[in-house]
């Protein structure tokens, strides 16, 4: 079907080209001008004929003529089957393309990865323990192990030393280069991998990474069953470790994945631990019942107290057991605000911890003005009501929302920590959004005694308590409670140290052996033995004087000497005490100074502000 419209005004263009165009091929504007002219005359009787080609003003002329033509009543008809014809041409392209695409595409899988989500991760170390894909020659090789064990993603057959503590012992991986496409059989399938990156568009942006794979196949299934394998491969590696991620402005980055750690090595009261897991784990066992009574599908736990007291210890303990990931809200960081904080939060996952540590942290401006002034006393810079930490821009209003407004995530365990509870306002800390608040307070005698056994425990041997008493029924038939100080003691220590320097050839100055970490050298100490240090070491401590950080603290200066540390633990708590008391007295110096210059800028602008008259009259 051809349009008469478009026709007629090919022919015409057709004709004067025709007419215009000379023997020699060139061509003549104003002839054709004028002739289009006389043409579109022809055609429009209402229009005035020229006089003569050469004297009239054909430009003008002629474009109206043709104008009017166009738009004329009698070329509707033309134009409306022109706009058929080409919307059906135009649809007809649109459908062959997608029939060709689709018939392509039925021979092809195409998956996109980005490194802003967790199932990039596992499919580079997919990837990377694929035996194929480290046979290929071009491959970027990298020290990453995406948080996982090195067994996970290590290079076969490097051996990894975990004792020596160079640099060179961090295992290897093998990963795509960005620069090819590389392509391999997976499944009978001819599958192509390529890697790609993108650089930050701000300054303060990370670099986004992207894996393309291409799979030639017509069966789905091919894709499901790689990215479960690619999952386990993650999660096998992952067993013994605990995702962190934190907000990468408002999206979540995966941190860091830290080892496990065992519930037994936080050592609280009795039933704190018991209480915070027997919840959290029924929490999450309890979906159906909390829909069920339209109750949202959160919980929340606020643990608060001295610092280095073992809250955030307890968190990714929790996590640990419970294999659950920890988000880590930072509500003091730049750039964070009201905005910011809803869609973290309506962003975490189903089944996770959510972490703000330090709560009070965000609102400290508010909440402790003493401690503002003193800070724009000491710091001039900012006099002017600015402070020099930049903080948050989070409101309390905005948090309150964000916890349990309509955006905020079901299924979330959140936990908060502040070593200032009696700041909190009661409306964030009210059932709902905190349902259980725990005090973790200083060491108790009963914390310092677990403490000591639980460091001093040879690992073989941190077995059930059942286990313990067990092995410790057979080790004590030798031993001697008063162990502690008798001189055979001493011959047993110096001869342990003599056995372990013999093993090697090389000794360090005081006289242990290099190479061997520092717990193969400790004295091997019997369950008795390890109750009896204990004790005297937990007696030698104050009841709640100390945080369980600073015993730590303590120990860790003793590793292989555990009668020392029993020994100097009094000396220990002596000077602790010394130290404690020239510290308040310095801040007690530093706050009269701070009062006594309030007091001058008070009398100074009262001077200031008495009139002249009865200054000289108190003069005179
Ligand atoms: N109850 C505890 N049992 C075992 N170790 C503890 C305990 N409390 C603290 N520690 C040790 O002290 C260090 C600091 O502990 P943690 O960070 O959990 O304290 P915190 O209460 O969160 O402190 P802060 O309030 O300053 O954040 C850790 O290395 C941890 O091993």
């Amino acid at each position: 079907m051809a349009t008469p419209l478009a026709l007629s005004l090919a022919q015409q263009v057709f004709s004067i080209l025709s007419d215009q165009t000379g023997g020699d091929g060139q061509f003549n504007l104003q002839a054709l001008l004028s002739q289009a002219g006389s043409n579109c005359t022809n055609m429009n009787a209402t229009s005035t004929p020229t006089s003569s080609p050469a004297n009239t003003m054909p430009t003008t002329f002629d474009l109206s003529s043709i104008l009017t033509f166009l738009f004329s009543f009698s070329s509707a008809s033309d134009w409306i089957k022109f706009a058929v014809l080409g919307t059906v041409l135009t649809a007809a392209r649109g459908w062959l393309m997608e029939a060709y695409y689709r018939f392509y595409n039925s021979f092809f899988i195409n998956a996109h990865f980005e490194n802003c989500d967790e199932v990039y991760n596992w499919m580079m170390v997919w990837l990377a323990k694929n035996p194929k894909w480290t046979q290929t020659n071009d491959v970027h090789i990298s020290t990453k192990s995406f948080g996982l064990s090195y067994d996970s993603v290590g290079i076969e057959g490097e051996e990894i030393d975990d004792i020596a503590d160079t640099d060179a012992t961090r295992p290897l991986t093998f990963e795509p280069s960005f620069s090819h496409v590389f392509r391999f059989w997976y499944k009978g399938r001819w599958m192509s991998v390529s890697r790609s990156y993108k650089e930050p568009d701000s300054p303060y942006g990370s670099r986004t990474e992207a894996l393309d794979l291409c799979i030639w196949s017509w069966n789905r299934t091919i894709l499901s069953t790689m990215l479960l394998e690619a999952k386990k491969a993650y999660k096998d590696g992952q067993e013994d470790f605990v995702s962190v991620y934190a907000s990468d402005f408002d999206s979540w980055q995966h941190m860091t994945s830290r080892p496990k750690r065992p519930l037994k090595s936080i050592v609280l009261e009795p039933g704190v631990k018991e209480l915070l897991m027997r919840d959290a784990r029924d929490f999450l066992r309890s979906k159906r019942w909390y829909s069920a009574r339209g109750i949202p599908f959160r919980r929340g736990y606020l643990l608060y107290g001295a610092p280095g007291t073992g809250k955030t210890s307890i968190i990714h303990g929790i996590a640990g057991e419970l294999g659950l990931d920890v988000y880590i809200l930072s509500l003091s960081r730049i750039g964070m605000d009201d905005n910011t904080l809803a869609r973290l939060i309506s962003s975490l996952p189903e089944r996770c911890i959510a972490l703000m540590e330090d709560i009070d942290a965000a609102f400290s401006r508010t909440l402790n003005r003493d401690s503002d002034e003193e800070e724009r006393e000491s710091n001039p810079s900012s006099q002017n009501g600015m402070s020099s930490t930049p903080t948050s821009r989070i409101s309390l209003s905005g948090l309150l929302n964000a916890l349990d407004g309509v955006g905020a995530q079901e299924g979330r365990i959140l936990f908060a920590t502040t070593n200032k509870y009696t700041s909190l306002d009661p409306a964030l800390c009210r059932p709902g959004r905190m349902d259980i608040h725990v005090e973790f307070r200083l060491a108790s005698r009963y914390q310092a005694n677990e403490l000591f056994r639980c460091f001093y425990l040879p690992d073989s041997e941190k077995g059930t308590d059942d286990e313990k008493e067990t092995d410790s029924a057979e080790i004590d038939s030798t031993a001697d409670s008063g162990y502690l100080s008798s001189p055979e003691v001493e011959d047993e220590k110096a001869e342990l140290i003599k056995l372990d320097a013999e093993k090697t050839e090389d000794v360090e100055p005081n006289g242990l052996p290099v190479n061997i970490p520092h717990y193969e050298h400790g004295p091997k100490l019997s369950f008795r033995q390890l109750e009896t240090l204990a004790g005297k070491f937990a007696a030698a401590i104050p009841e709640r004087e100390f945080s369980m950080a600073a015993l730590q603290g303590y120990l860790m200066g003793y590793k292989t000497q555990p009668f020392e540390a029993v020994a100097d633990a009094r000396i220990w708590v002596k000077k602790q005490r010394l130290d404690a008391a020239a510290r308040a007295e310095k801040e007690k110096e530093k706050k009269a100074k701070a009062q006594e210059k309030k007091v001058e800028k008070t009398v100074a602008g009262a001077e200031a502000s008495t009139p002249a008259a009865e200054k000289e009259a108190a003069a005179t």
